[in-house]
């Protein structure tokens, strides 16, 4: 059931649950099993069905013949568009979950009623008698013998089957049959993968896909997932859980980084252009802004190709990280992802902030361009973490930008409640001069040419953060 919800809420759907059954189990195997009572599982089924307008019944483990009736019964009462019948008896660590006496009900009245049928080759030899299903050919037959039994689709799973590179599982409509095949995970991560299975099946059908797309889809969801978490240690037992929420994780990093308004202290923005121009390489450049005592980087590199933007990045995340240095990625959110940056910086023109947000999740960091006070009250609400504001001096690193002094700046900062980073034509002649405006949300100043345009980036840097720790002084 945990499976279950975990799927549907990774692949967008909404689930609900009936519990027919409590087990005590774990890594290790099935412990216990307690059977609800038929009349309260009833109860649950019509909670659900007469409130919610269900698309899709996916159904578990029915541990008795009477279970089954009450499901029968309330679907047909409540009739939904489609019911995936993943048919639950042998847990994939051999423990029995629903006996040989509700074999009948199932093949003569729960099957006809399924639009699919996804039995594992214990289930699928299980329902035909104890068939033999050791191959490929075995599987298909059983896909057609299992069909004559009255369901619309049957998907059988071929995961079990011996000594095979990729798993093929045989799906039948009735009239053609398809070897879906997908590479074999070598993982002991495999516990609930049947229930995801059918889950996900479940819930791209109520997302209105064809039956073929469904499991299509469903099989490639599960395929990532059991990769992306095949390494992963949980409990002592030969079958472990797989990470069903992975879209959460890729863009994290293990220990992700904290957020905090003095970071931006003072913030180091590259230029390729710059660097270029005095022979050093990105990493280089930030390597030394960090040891100058830069507080934040920002890489503004607006003419590499995506490629090696994504290889800079990666490779400056690591420098970044190994010295507690948070690192943004500007403009670039698809960088950012790749090179698990702590996040990105974008303009007024680039991707709304609310939206960066839904692509980067919680965690990360988010810095928005503000000129004014409107922008300042929208940034807050859209979710960034920080304002950049300015020109606050005329500018050569941007073509065309609007300087709005140290008034404007000042009025972005008391628009909003969100820490401040000045930006524009800052440098070690006029940083002071920034710092003193006296705004508590002024927090420091965001530098391009200051550092970069230097002969010597970590001594300009150290130049310029001396300056701000005596700005910050008399301010006190
Ligand atoms: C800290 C900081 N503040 C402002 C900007 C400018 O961002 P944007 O308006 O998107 O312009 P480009 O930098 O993309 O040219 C910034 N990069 N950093
Ligand atoms: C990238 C950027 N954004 C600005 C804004 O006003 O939003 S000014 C600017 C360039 C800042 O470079 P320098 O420190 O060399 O003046
Ligand atoms: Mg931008």
């Amino acid at each position: 059931i945990q499976a279950d919800l975990k799927a549907c809420a990774a692949l967008g759907v909404y689930c609900s649950t009936v519990i027919t059954a409590v087990t005590a189990q774990n890594t290790v195997g099935v412990q216990g099993v307690n059977i609800l009572p038929e009349d309260f599982v009833a109860e649950q089924m019509k909670s659900v069905l007469s409130d919610m307008e269900v698309d899709v019944v996916k159904t578990g483990m029915l541990p008795s013949v009477g279970m089954v009736k009450v499901l029968l019964h309330s679907i047909k009462e409540y009739p939904v568009q489609a019911l995936v019948v993943d048919p639950v008896m042998v847990a994939t660590s051999g423990d029995v979950l629903a006996g040989s006496s509700v074999l009948p009900v199932f093949r003569e009245e729960l099957l006809p009623m399924a639009d699919l049928v996804t039995p594992n080759l214990k289930e699928a030899s299980y329902l035909l008698g104890g068939m033999h299903l050791e191959s490929v050919a075995d599987m298909r037959s059983a896909a057609k013998l299992i069909h004559d039994m009255g369901p619309r689709n049957v998907l059988v799973k071929g995961g079990d089957l011996p000594a095979s590179m990729d798993a093929v599982d045989v799906f039948f409509d009735g009239e053609n049959l398809y070897e879906l095949g997908s590479k074999r995970i070598n993982t002991r991560n495999t516990h609930g993968t049947g229930c995801t299975l059918a889950s996900s099946i479940a819930a791209e059908l109520a997302k209105g896909l064809p039956m073929l797309s469904a499991v299509k889809i469903a099989k490639r969801y599960v395929e990532t997932a059991l990769n992306y978490g095949k390494d992963m240690t949980i409990g002592r037992g030969p079958q472990g859980p797989f990470d069903h929420l992975l879209k959460l994780n890729v863009c994290r990093s293990v220990a992700p980084r904290a957020f905090s308004p003095s970071d931006l202290f003072l913030y180091a923005v590259t230029d390729s252009g710059m660097n270029e121009q005095w022979g050093r390489s990105i990493t280089d450049a930030v390597k030394a802004a960090i040891e100058g005592g830069a507080t934040i980087v920002q890489l503004r590199e607006k003419n590499l190709e995506t490629r090696d933007f994504i290889e800079a990045a990666k490779e400056c995340v690591s420098i970044c990280h190994s010295k507690g240095v948070p690192i943004l990625i500007n403009d670039r959110v698809d960088v950012a992802l790749a090179s698990v940056a702590d996040g990105v910086h974008v303009g007024q023109s680039d991707m709304p902030v609310s939206l960066v947000r839904s692509l980067l999740g919680p965690e990360k960091i988010i810095g928005v361009s503000c000129k004014t006070q409107e922008q300042a009250q929208e940034a807050w609400i859209n979710g960034a973490d920080y304002i950049g504001s300015g020109g606050v001096f005329p500018t050569n690193t941007k073509a065309n930008n609007k300087t709005i002094g140290l008034d404007g700046l000042k009025e972005v900062c008391f628009a909003s409640k969100l820490p401040v980073v000045a930006i524009g034509g800052i440098g070690l002649s006029n940083a002071h001069s920034v710092m003193e405006i006296n705004v508590p949300n002024l927090e420091g100043v965001a530098v391009v040419s200051a550092l970069f345009n230097a002969e010597c980036v970590s001594s300009a840097t150290k130049q310029l953060h001396e300056i701000l720790k005596q700005a910050v002084q008399t301010r006190k």
